[in-house]
């Protein structure tokens, strides 16, 4: 939220007069506004010689704060809104796409589980280079190295079929559509997002976003360090981050794909980390599994919007 300066040349009505007044009440943002009392704000506009102005500088200001809220939507406006902005965006992972039905679902946050080795990275890769290929920009924040072109590059050049110059200008188009960042805590991932939501904020004032997917690999190697001990703090967080991620899908149509490890669960089955508090954020939730011995992976759903849970495929990564 701005400074009532930063407003005066979209909306003349917060004028130089309406901001000394605010400021002799201690208001100078939209934030001082909204801990303040309105109804005595709005008194005092009544005594002064330009009660008029001041009070429409009161209502054009509240309706500014009303316009950063949400609106309530309802079914009919959802789905309008579900068929014309939250499409899929296909991984490019063959029995992946398959089983979410076309892919990752735009507005919605989805989560690949599993134990070292079991493919989330390659899933990552791939999707983030589908991504790139055919629909829009991904940002690919690489919380452990895990970023790699060479791979990206290897997964590019097996779906290409074309000239090796054709393939050249793909590789330069896709990757040129790639963007990773290195983010070692959750408090350099907040500023990132943050900065992120801003300028998405107001790119869609202007014309828009290319923005399709974000990934972060891994979201629990942020997490797990701030969680455990007597101290609540960090489960507030790590519920903070994953709002954060939903709101910033939700609002701008974007997929957001996140990695999670395994843990040794009940009789040492492995399950998913971050527990039962974080098991609520992500829509989508899927267990990724190595098939020993092959090319071949396994995956199966532990949750989903519209998809019976259980429901199971394999996909390949060529070595
Ligand atoms: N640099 C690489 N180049 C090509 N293939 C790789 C590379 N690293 C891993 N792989 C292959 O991809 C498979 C899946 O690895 P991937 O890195 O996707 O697993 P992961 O689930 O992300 O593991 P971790 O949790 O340890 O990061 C590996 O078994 C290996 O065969």
């Amino acid at each position: 939220m701005g400074t009532l300066r930063s407003m005066e040349r979209e909306f003349p009505i917060i004028d130089d007069n309406f901001q000394r007044f605010c400021a002799s009440h201690g208001i100078f943002s939209l934030e001082d506004f909204l801990v303040h009392d309105l109804s005595k704000l709005a008194s005092f506009a009544e005594m002064d010689a330009a009660s008029v102005s001041l009070k429409q500088g009161i209502a054009q200001v509240m309706s500014i704060i009303d316009g950063l809220h949400q609106p309530w939507l309802n079914g009919i406006e959802l789905l309008d809104d579900a068929k014309l902005n939250k499409h899929f965006l296909a991984t490019g992972c063959e029995g992946i796409d398959q089983i979410l039905r076309g892919g990752l679902r735009m507005g919605q946050l989805t989560e690949l589980v599993g134990p070292s080795s079991s493919g989330k990275t390659q899933v990552c890769l791939c999707a983030a280079s589908h991504v790139a290929e055919y629909s829009g920009t991904t940002m690919f924040f690489d919380t452990g190295n895990s970023f790699s072109p060479e791979r990206i590059e290897r997964i590019i050049n097996r779906r290409s079929k074309s000239q090796f110059q054709a393939d050249q200008r793909r590789l330069v188009r896709v990757m040129s559509s790639i963007s990773s960042r290195s983010v070692f805590d959750l408090f350099e991932l907040f500023d990132m997002l943050g900065h992120l939501e801003n300028t998405l904020k107001n790119q869609v004032k202007d014309e828009g976003s290319n923005l399709r997917l974000i990934v972060i690999d891994s979201i629990s190697s942020l997490l797990a360090p701030i969680l455990g001990g007597i101290d609540a703090n960090g489960w507030s967080l790590m519920q903070s981050a994953g709002f954060l991620l939903k709101r910033l899908a939700d609002e701008h149509n974007l997929s957001v794909l996140v990695t999670n490890h395994t843990v040794g669960g009940e009789g040492g089955l492995p399950k998913p980390a971050l527990g039962e508090s974080w098991k609520s954020i992500p829509h989508v939730r899927l267990l990724l599994s190595p098939d020993y011995g092959n090319d071949m992976y396994n995956v199966s759903i532990l949750k989903h919007t519209s998809v019976a849970m259980g429901s199971s495929a394999k996909f390949v990564i060529h070595r």
